[in-house]
């Protein structure tokens, strides 16, 4: 079911560390060849172009690529009154963890007169993905868009896959999420094409020819397919992105303290994403391995995306990997970097300090990443396919850029004048001097 690595004994360098861990063949430059000609079609020749990709990957034609006003608020009319409560009670909370996380503005005084300022200001425009393929994810919708909210982004626009049996809408909670969050610009595109359609603009209405259907983002953002996160590596430069958010990941780091039930819906929680999901469970107890496999044939046998969950975990991105102890376990774990580690120890909170790459960590017995996923507060956008070692999940800082204020008179221009010249003449610009020189 779920292969094992054996590293108990081994000394490793990190290079040989790495080759030996479990990784996805998520071959995100193989798939970028494969959407770099839906980016251009979709430049060139916008709404139609939408149109036959949703036809050829989504199954449908969709008749509208921006969904109507009317369609997005009868959603929310006939949204379930108990999906409707989970999903306020996960923006309340989402709202309260990003309220927080918003950076100061701060002002440096390096003499009379000499100041340099910082301020954090909110991209213009923004394009927030969310998937639709082989699940909905309106949960989504709210990291992407609370986010955004609140760091201040006046301008936003939501994509989602058209889903066959919608007549080519966006899955109506989907739909739903967006009008509790009153976002009123959504669009019936998946994919690759959605992320093309953010960066460059869309060229053409539903029915009037050269009209713009969307207009271009500055930031794109969103979890997504192999495909997703391919296409958002080939379009930044031209907009920004948040870190590429592909195929879900676990890892566990357990001892004999931890119960191999828990671990196991645990693994299996996260492998129902994609077939390319990676679960990885790393311990020093061979005893937990054991139990942790029985459970598995279990949960995976009464599971409901159960090929799914099979080929994920038996893929060479999933394991169970054995180690000598939880030392040997904090240095396998940094070393993977995964978008979700889950530690189920004793101490774990002490473990958890230790943690230098991750996208989440989730502490203890009692934060199961399915808590992150929906109720937590935290963001479940997250950085995946080692990403986490120079990457943050989603926030409010993904819609941010800090600028700098530089502002001196005359006094304090004249006391770094000569020192400013003689940066300059060392650097072969004398002209950079003189501009100086000229005040004076
Ligand atoms: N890392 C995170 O933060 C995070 C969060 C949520 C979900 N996820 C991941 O998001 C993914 C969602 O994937 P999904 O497939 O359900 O939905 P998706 O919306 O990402 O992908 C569906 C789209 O993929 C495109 N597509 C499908 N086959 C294609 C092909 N052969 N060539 C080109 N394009 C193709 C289609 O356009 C379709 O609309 C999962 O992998 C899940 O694990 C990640
Ligand atoms: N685990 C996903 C992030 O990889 C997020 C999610 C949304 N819905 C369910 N799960
Ligand atoms: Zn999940």
């Amino acid at each position: 079911m779920i292969t094992r690595i054996d590293l108990r004994g081994r000394t490793l360098s990190r290079r040989e560390l790495l080759e030996e861990l479990p990784r996805a063949e998520v071959d995100v430059e193989h798939a970028a060849e494969i959407v770099a000609p839906l980016l251009a079609a979709v430049r060139t020749r916008g709404a139609a172009e939408l149109r036959d990709l949703a036809e050829r990957f989504d199954g449908v034609r969709p008749e509208y690529l921006r969904v109507p006003a009317d369609v997005i608020a009868a959603a929310v009319r006939v949204l379930d009154p108990e999906v409707r409560s989970a999903l306020e009670e996960t923006i309340r909370r989402v709202r309260q963890v990003h309220g927080a996380q918003r950076p100061a503005d701060f002002t440096v005084e390096l003499g009379p007169g000499a100041q340099v300022r910082q301020r954090w200001v909110p991209v213009r425009r923004v394009g927030l993905y969310v998937p639709g393929g082989l699940a909905v994810y309106p949960s989504s919708v709210i990291m992407n868009v609370v986010a955004a909210q609140a760091a201040g982004v006046g301008s936003l626009a939501v994509a989602s896959p058209p889903q066959k049996d919608q007549d080519g809408l966006p899955d109506p909670v989907v739909l739903a999420t967006c009008a509790l969050l009153d976002i009123d610009e959504v669009y019936a595109v998946g994919g690759a094409q959605a992320i093309g359609m953010f960066a460059y603009g869309a060229a053409g209405s539903d029915d009037v020819d050269g009209e713009t259907l969307c207009e271009p983002v500055d930031v794109v953002t969103g979890p997504g397919n192999v495909y997703v996160a391919a296409a958002k590596r080939l379009v930044r430069g031209i907009v920004g992105i948040d870190a590429e958010a592909g195929p879900t990941e676990i890892a566990i780091l357990a001892d004999g303290t931890a119960d191999p039930n828990h671990v196991a819906a645990d693994l299996v929680s996260q492998a129902e994403h994609d077939p390319l999901a990676a679960a990885v469970l790393v311990t020093p107890s061979v005893e937990l391995a054991g139990a942790v496999e029985a459970k598995l044939i279990d949960r995976v046998d009464a599971t409901m995306h159960r090929s799914r969950v099979t080929i994920a975990l038996r893929g060479e991105q999933s394991a169970i990997v054995l180690v000598d102890d939880l030392e040997q376990g904090l240095e396998v774990v940094n070393a993977y970097g995964a978008e979700h580690l889950e530690i189920q120890t004793v101490d774990a909170a002490a473990l958890a300090e230790r943690v230098t790459s991750a996208g989440a960590i989730f502490v203890g017995a009692y934060s199961p990443v399915s808590l992150g996923d929906y109720m937590a507060g935290s963001n479940h956008v997250l950085p995946t396919g080692g990403c986490a070692h120079f990457a943050s999940g989603l926030g409010v800082h993904s819609f941010l850029r800090a600028v700098q204020v530089i502002e001196y008179d005359a006094d304090a221009l004249a006391e770094v004048a000569d020192k400013v010249v003689a940066l300059a003449d060392a650097e072969g610009l004398p002209a950079h001097g003189e501009a100086v020189r000229a005040r004076f």
